[in-house]
């Protein structure tokens, strides 16, 4: 694919909040089953978007050897350094301009529902014998903050998902969310500048393997997503999350709402803090076709599965340092 100027799409703003709800749920389908990716506003979070990005810079700025440190590979949490993943195996010459931390919903080992093969575990937390950050409760408690406020909006989105898809009750498919699943992912690019042509990208081109994103970035640009096959931007705008549907719900839907493809290129003149918020179903909920999305003319495409099995499976698929039981 050659690389034109990217050109700008207008994708929709979406309030959790708007007292239309008929004609918002209308607007919705109409940006899930086009784009995929929409704006989110009146989810109240605003408050917390500036110390998420203090805490990721100060977590960040830890020495190389300290952030290794911090690492789980069997449950998949903590430091992920600078060039270790590759989303887009395909065009990428080398690994994405990024490093990252995952958070996930922390369960002490202690705990009932602790399940290591279920991915239900503690969290990789920087504590004063681990590491050098000051106030390391203050890192915490702002993560598990924003872990549980961005939850409780991913589901109110799901609630405008429901409509949307023509179901009959907002609450339809909220028993399947009942578990909190959910990953926090810190991401910090370098100044570098991406080099599409040469395979250089600073997170190349993927889509999301989940349910739903919520996307929180600073106002540095760089996001693009795939529509009509060209790149097109989508510009940060302040305070408000970029929402994008995942493989998860595309197949959930019968291929009836978009997992669009998306990626970021960064100019090399700023460094650039993004936190992506992957919203899950429960570990066991079912994932086949719903009853809305399927009929005799248009039977379900994909074998039924579960979100914990399509999840383990992605990342079987595509990380090489994922070691699951
Ligand atoms: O940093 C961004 O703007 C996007 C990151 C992303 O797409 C991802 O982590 O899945
Ligand atoms: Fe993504």
């Amino acid at each position: 694919m050659t690389e034109p100027t990217p050109t700008t799409t207008t994708i929709p703003i979406i309030y959790l909040n708007d007292p239309d709800e008929a004609s918002n749920v209308a607007k919705l389908r109409q940006c899930c089953l086009e784009h995929g990716f929409f704006y989110l506003g009146g989810h109240g979070m605003e408050d917390i978007f500036p110390k998420m990005f203090a805490e990721s810079q100060r977590l960040f700025e830890l020495s190389q050897e300290e952030k290794l440190g911090l690492y789980d590979a069997k449950m998949s949490r903590g430091y992920q350094a600078l060039g270790s993943e590759t989303l887009d195996p395909v065009l990428s010459k080398h690994g994405d301009s990024k490093e990252g931390f995952y958070i996930g919903n922390h369960i002490p080992v202690t705990d009932k529902r602790y399940n290591p093969a279920k991915l239900k575990g503690p969290n990789v937390w920087p504590t004063a014998d681990n590491c050098s950050l000051e106030k390391p409760t203050q890192f915490v408690d702002t993560m598990q903050e924003y872990h549980s406020r961005a939850s409780a909006a991913g589901l109110q989105v799901i609630q405008l998902l429901a409509l949307a898809l023509g179901l009959p009750n907002k609450h339809d498919l909220d028993h399947n969310f009942t578990e909190n699943w959910a990953t926090v992912r810190l991401l910090h690019y370098a100044a570098v500048q991406s080099q599409p042509q040469e395979g250089l990208f600073a997170c190349g081109a993927h889509s999301d393997y989940g349910m739903i994103t919520l996307l929180l970035t600073d106002e540095n640009p760089g996001l693009q997503i795939l529509s009509n096959q060209e790149w097109v931007d989508v510009p940060p705008k302040k305070d408000l999350f970029v929402v994008n549907l995942g493989d998860m719900l595309e197949r959930w839907t019968n291929g009836m709402f978009r997992s669009t493809m998306h990626r970021v290129v960064t100019t090399g003149d700023q460094e650039r803090y993004s936190v992506p918020f992957f919203y899950e179903p429960n570990f066991d909920a079912p994932v086949e076709c719903l009853s809305v999305c399927c009929s005799e003319e248009n039977p379900a495409k994909y074998p039924p599965t579960t979100a914990g099995q399509h999840i383990l499976d992605k990342y079987n698929q595509t990380r090489e340092d994922f070691k699951s039981d």
